[in-house]
């Protein structure tokens, strides 16, 4: 199911302002890749161009390829919803729909895509999900419960739920522990660590433990100035970037000189 990802020399805009020049990265199936870097360096930008989500944004187009097990996500004829059905993607605030229960949650991909599954079906689905993220015991016995109801770091398992309900082959993850506790967090981060196993996993953090726990390996992004666009300086396993990185710019962020 774990697909691989390949880009090469990437350039991403917003309108004229070009906010990441030329990355290039290959990742393999079934790993964690982390994204750091100082505030504007363009992380989440990239990271929006892995599953077509920056074109929402007016004026977010790129130039260049990213490869899926060797497709173009932008090739002619591609449809960007399916795109974002193989590569899903759970933000830094958990946005669970409010009004909907825990189950409709879980199930919500489908039901927007109008699928016609019964009931049985979905059932399934919602425990095989919730399981899948560590939630089922917490919530198996008030499913009909709003989403909005749970904690935050329950509600961010929760769209991890929603996430792999419709089975991708990639899960993006725009730092998804930033607005939980430590517990939380370490409830995401073995997670994390569970779903590798079936899918290739991306997450942008400005936690550098959690980089280090969580992640195979680590792309640094960097920023020449303000105006400037954000380039990836390092792409190297984890422990290497942060025992001894090979560029400078690597050690002075990673040692807190900066940033
Ligand atoms: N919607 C947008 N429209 C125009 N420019 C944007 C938009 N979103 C981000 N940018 C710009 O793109 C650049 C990269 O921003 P991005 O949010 O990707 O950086 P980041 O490394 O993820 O930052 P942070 O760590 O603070 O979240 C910044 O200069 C930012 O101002």
């Amino acid at each position: 199911m774990a697909k691989s990802i390949d880009v090469d020399n990437l350039n991403v805009y917003y309108g004229d302002f070009l906010a990441v020049e030329g990355a290039s990265i290959n990742i393999a199936p079934r790993t964690v890749t982390a994204f750091i870097g100082p505030s504007g360096c363009g992380k989440s930008t990239f990271l929006r161009t892995l599953n077509r989500m920056h074109e929402v944004i007016p004026g977010g187009r790129v130039e260049g390829k990213v490869l899926l097990d060797g497709e173009d996500l932008y090739g002619p004829g591609v449809d960007p919803v399916n795109v974002r059905r193989t590569v899903g993607m759970v933000f830094q605030k958990a946005n669970p729909f409010p009004t909907m229960s825990i189950y409709d949650n879980v199930i919500a991909g489908y039901k927007i895509a109008g699928s016609r599954k019964n009931k049985r079906e979905f059932d399934d689905i919602v425990e095989r999900s919730l399981k899948g993220a560590n939630l089922w015991e917490e919530v198996k016995s008030r499913l009909q419960r709003p989403g909005a109801g749970l904690s935050g770091g329950q509600q961010q398992r929760l769209c991890i739920a929603r996430a792999i309900a419709v089975e991708p082959s990639v899960l993006l993850m725009d730092e998804p522990c930033s607005a939980l506790d430590p517990i939380s967090t370490l409830a995401i981060e073995d997670l994390i660590s569970e779903l590798k196993v079936n899918y290739t996993i991306v997450i942008v953090t400005h936690n550098m433990q959690q980089a280090a726990r969580v992640s195979d390996r680590t792309a640094f992004f960097n920023l020449a100035g303000v105006g400037q666009p954000g380039r990836m300086i390092e792409y190297d396993e984890t422990a290497k970037i942060f025992s001894n990185p090979t560029q400078k710019a690597t050690e002075d962020y990673i040692s807190g000189r900066f940033g």
